[in-house]
C-alpha cells in the first residue's frame, strides 16, 4: 500500500486503475565523493481524470520524480509500470513518445526555430495525425496565450514567459494520456497562470487525462484534485 496519505477533493465512485503505478520507487545519485539517496521505496498510483499537485522543499527530489515518472531517467530501486508494463519493457524513448509528455522547468525548446515551428516539430515526432498540423499548433498557441505574431517569432526573440506557453502548446499538442510539469506557471502572471490551470483541469476532467505537475505555487494546489508532497525521500499528504 502507498505511503503517501492524499487529500482527495475528485469524487470518484470507483476508484479507477492507476494510469501509472510507482512501486517501491527509489533514487540514488552516486557522485564521486558521495551517494545522495533522493525518493525512498515510494509507492504510489496516479490515475486517468485527476490533476495532481506535487510540493515540497526545495531539493526534496520533485524534479528528480518527475524526470523518472517522464521516462527520461532510469530509477536506480523499484519499477514504473503504465497501464501495468514495466516502462524498461515498453522501452522509455517509446513511452516519452506515445504516452508521456513533458513541460520543462527550463522549457527545452528548439532556438533555432518558431514557437509554431516547436509545436509543429513534436507532433510530427510523437506522429501526432492531425491533417493541418500548423493550424493546430497556432491553435493551441493561443489557446495558452500567444497570438499568430509571436508565434511566428523564433523563440529566442520571445519573453520567459512566452517561452513558457509555447512548452505548455507542444505539450498539449502530443495527445498523450500523461502530462507532466515541472514549474510550469513559474514565469506567468497570475491571468495567465490561472488559464494554463483551466487547461490543465479540463485535461484531466473532460479528457481523462492524469496530469502530474511539480510546483511551489499555492494557488495552482489549491486548484488540483490531489496534492502530494515530497520530504526527505517520501511522499505524504500536504493538508
Ligand atoms: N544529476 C544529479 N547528480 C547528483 N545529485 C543530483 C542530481 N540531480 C539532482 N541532484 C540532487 O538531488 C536532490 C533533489 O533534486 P531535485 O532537483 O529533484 O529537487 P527539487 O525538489 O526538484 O528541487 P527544486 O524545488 O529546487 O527544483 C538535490 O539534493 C540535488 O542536489
Amino acid at each position: 500500500m502507498t505511503d503517501a496519505a492524499v487529500t482527495d477533493t475528485a469524487s470518484t465512485a470507483e476508484p479507477a486503475p492507476p494510469v501509472l503505478q510507482l512501486t517501491r520507487l527509489s533514487h540514488t545519485y552516486t557522485g564521486q565523493r558521495r551517494r545522495t539517496t533522493v525518493l525512498k521505496q515510494i509507492d504510489y498510483g496516479f490515475e486517468r481524470g485527476v490533476l495532481y499537485t506535487i510540493l515540497g522543499p526545495s531539493g526534496s527530489g520533485k524534479t528528480t520524480l518527475l524526470s523518472l515518472a517522464s521516462g527520461l531517467d532510469e530509477p536506480t530501486g523499484g519499477s514504473i509500470a503504465f497501464d501495468g508494463v514495466d516502462l524498461k519493457s515498453i522501452g522509455l524513448g517509446r513511452y516519452r513518445n506515445r504516452h508521456a509528455a513533458t513541460i520543462f522547468q527550463q522549457y527545452n525548446l528548439l532556438t533555432y526555430m518558431t514557437a509554431v515551428q516547436n509545436v509543429t516539430t513534436a507532433m510530427e515526432i510523437t506522429k501526432v495525425r492531425i491533417h493541418n498540423r500548423k493550424a493546430r499548433a497556432l491553435e493551441l498557441l493561443e489557446k495558452v496565450g500567444l497570438d499568430r505574431h509571436h508565434a511566428m517569432r523564433n523563440v529566442l526573440h520571445l519573453s520567459g514567459g512566452q517561452q513558457q506557453r509555447v512548452a505548455i502548446a507542444r505539450a498539449l499538442a502530443c495527445d498523450v494520456d500523461i502530462l507532466f510539469a515541472d514549474e510550469p506557471t513559474g514565469n506567468l502572471d497570475e491571468d495567465t497562470a490561472e488559464g494554463i490551470i483551466d487547461i490543465f483541469q479540463e485535461l484531466a476532467h473532460e479528457q481523462n487525462k492524469c496530469v502530474v505537475v511539480v510546483t511551489h505555487s499555492q494557488q495552482l494546489a489549491a486548484r488540483s484534485d490531489r496534492t502530494l508532497t515530497l520530504r526527505r525521500g517520501r511522499m505524504t499528504s500536504v493538508r
